[in-house]
């Protein structure tokens, strides 16, 4: 296996979900083929529909798979599929269950390249960006395996040798909802766990990105999981209502906006269903005049330009301290311009193209309308056309830094989704933390400084559930991961997403007799 500017060699494994002959795997090549649903331990198209979808290439707009949207009746099969496989999987012992994730994680690993491929072809990141989310993804694997076989409960003395003893026990068929941005890391981030737990899963990913998680669920079943455990169903709105209803479905775990969070609580309140919620965000980014500058700059563009901006936790509100505002801005723009901008595939492209026109035309439409409120366009903002032409139909945007914002300004109170940083002059700690603060999102933040006592004082204050201090946007998969206030709650990732996908059960033990009150 191996990459050269753009082309992969790929294994008899790609061959399956490929129509294009398997040598020319460059962009524009690609044409999925074979079904999307994944029920039984292999790929299937669905008993029934609710609709169709197109799903694109977004580096040059040509569709790439043409779907059925799952139908009340495969999402049926499916939640039985995944209930059946539940009754095994469930009585496994964690060591069991660890060999065969360890097993996933390794499948994973060796074929990073081809699936950080697909991964880039389907949501338009750049393939050196997608390796990188596949790491996360069989990381995630390893960390959740290692956990499996620790998950116990306690065991508790009573009076007269009575005792009782706790249980952790999985919770049965999870559902899986994603957003397009990070479609194999959603997908594993969410099976790992519930997995690990003991339990089964049906996935829906977002009908823009509906590639990937297949690869996922046919590296789980070849390294051992019975058949039914991971499914998948494809489907926008209507499929994933099917599955939130659904009455033999235990909890919903879902990624994505705010207001598709709400009806999803709504809907697993019904049913009085356990959910994780992964949701938006318009994190803030503090840089002291303290800091290391060089740092803070790499920070504040790991904290904006990733996936084209387009993640749920970048620090898209740029608080810089006013000593620093003209050497932190002028720098920002300087390193801003020089991203790479074109065919995802290449190894040395840095921004690839947006999700789909319309999302590309709703970015630009905040860049417009900032504008019109008064900020400043230092660079970028507007569309790109790349000299190849295969790629003038894609949806690319020059990553855009705005300046001359103000706290209430559509640019700075909304979450972009997009490559769009506004930077906001600010004087004082107590100033800024208060200003931080005032947004109903809080999914993330990140505070630049050399001063330890302030950085830890600051993230003390932030009402953000995860907090970076002197870096931006990584992700070790052993630490927990989730939001405050409307960008969600529950966690991700680290030890404490055990207690999402499992439940307690205490068992009182009697040893001597009943002492009756009757
Ligand atoms: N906190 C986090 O980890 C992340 C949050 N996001 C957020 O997601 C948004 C972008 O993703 P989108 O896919 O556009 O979000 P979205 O909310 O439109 O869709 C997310 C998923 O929910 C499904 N869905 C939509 N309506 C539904 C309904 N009524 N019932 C059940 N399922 C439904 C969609 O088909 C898709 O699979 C952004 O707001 C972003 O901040 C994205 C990635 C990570
Ligand atoms: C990987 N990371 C931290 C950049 C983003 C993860 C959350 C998301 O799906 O947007």
């Amino acid at each position: 296996m191996f990459f050269r500017a753009g082309r992969a060699a790929v294994s008899s494994f790609l061959r399956s979900v490929l129509q294009s002959p398997v040598a020319t795997m460059s962009t524009g090549t690609f044409v999925v083929s074979q079904p999307l649903n994944y029920r039984g331990g292999t790929r299937v198209e669905p008993a029934d529909a609710s609709g169709t979808e197109k799903a694109f290439e977004p580096a040059t707009g040509r569709v790439i798979a043409t779907f059925t949207c799952s139908g009340e009746k495969e999402v049926n099969l499916a939640v039985q599929n995944a209930k059946a496989a539940f009754k095994i999987w469930s009585q496994k012992s964690g060591m069991e269950r660890c060999r065969i994730l360890l097993e996933a994680a390794r499948i994973i690993r060796e074929r990073k390249d081809e699936i950080a491929t697909v991964e880039c072809i389907n949501n338009g990141k750049s393939i050196f960006e997608a390796r990188l989310d596949i790491d996360t993804s069989w990381q995630c694997l390893e960390y959740f395996a290692g956990l499996a076989a620790s998950m116990a409960g306690e065991h508790i003395q009573l009076p007269g040798g009575s005792f009782g003893y706790t249980r952790r026990e999985p919770l049965g068929v999870c559902v899986g909802i994603g957003a397009w941005n990070y479609p194999f890391q959603i997908t594993s981030w969410k099976s790992a766990p519930a997995l690990a737990c003991g339990n089964a899963m049906v996935f829906k990913p977002s009908p823009f990105t509906p590639v990937s998680a297949l690869l996922l669920a046919e590296i789980y079943t070849e390294a051992g999981v019975p058949p039914g455990l991971f499914n998948v169903v494809q489907g926008g709105v209507a499929t994933g209502q099917f599955l939130c209803q659904h009455h033999d479905v235990a909890k919903v775990s879902f990624t994505g906006s705010v207001p598709t969070g709400m009806k999803i609580m709504e809907m697993a309140s019904k049913g009085v269903k356990p959910v994780t919620l992964e949701l938006g965000g318009k994190s803030p980014l503090i840089i002291f005049s303290d800091c290391d500058m060089n740092n803070a700059v790499k920070g504040a563009l790991m904290a904006n330009f990733l996936t084209q901006g387009q993640v749920c936790c970048n620090g898209t509100r740029v608080f810089v301290q006013k000593e620093i505002l003209d050497k932190f801005t002028e720098e920002v723009v300087k390193q801003t311009q020089r991203i790479k901008i074109g065919d995802p595939l290449l190894e040395d492209t840095r921004m690839g193209p947006l999700i789909n026109r319309p999302h590309l035309e709703r970015v630009l439409g905040f860049v417009k309308v900032a504008k019109e409120q008064g900020a400043k366009v230092l660079c970028g903002g507007d569309t790109y056309v790349p000299e190849d032409p295969k790629l003038k139909d894609g949806y690319y945007m020059r990553p855009c830094v705005l300046t001359n914002c103000r706290d209430d300004m559509t640019c700075v109170k909304e979450e972009i989704f997009g490559p769009v940083m506004s930077i906001l002059p600010f004087d004082t700690e107590a100033e800024v933390l208060e200003r931080a603060n005032d947004t109903t999102f809080g999914l993330a933040a990140g505070v630049f400084t050399r001063d330890i006592q302030r950085a830890h004082r600051v993230v003390a204050e932030l009402q953000a559930g995860t907090c970076f201090i002197n870096n931006y946007n990584v992700s070790p998969v052993e630490l927990p991961f989730g939001g405050y206030k409307k960008s969600g709650f529950g966690r991700e990732n680290g030890r404490v997403a055990i207690e999402y996908y499992s439940q307690l059960k205490t068992v009182c033990v009697e040893m001597g007799d009943v002492e009756s009150a009757f």
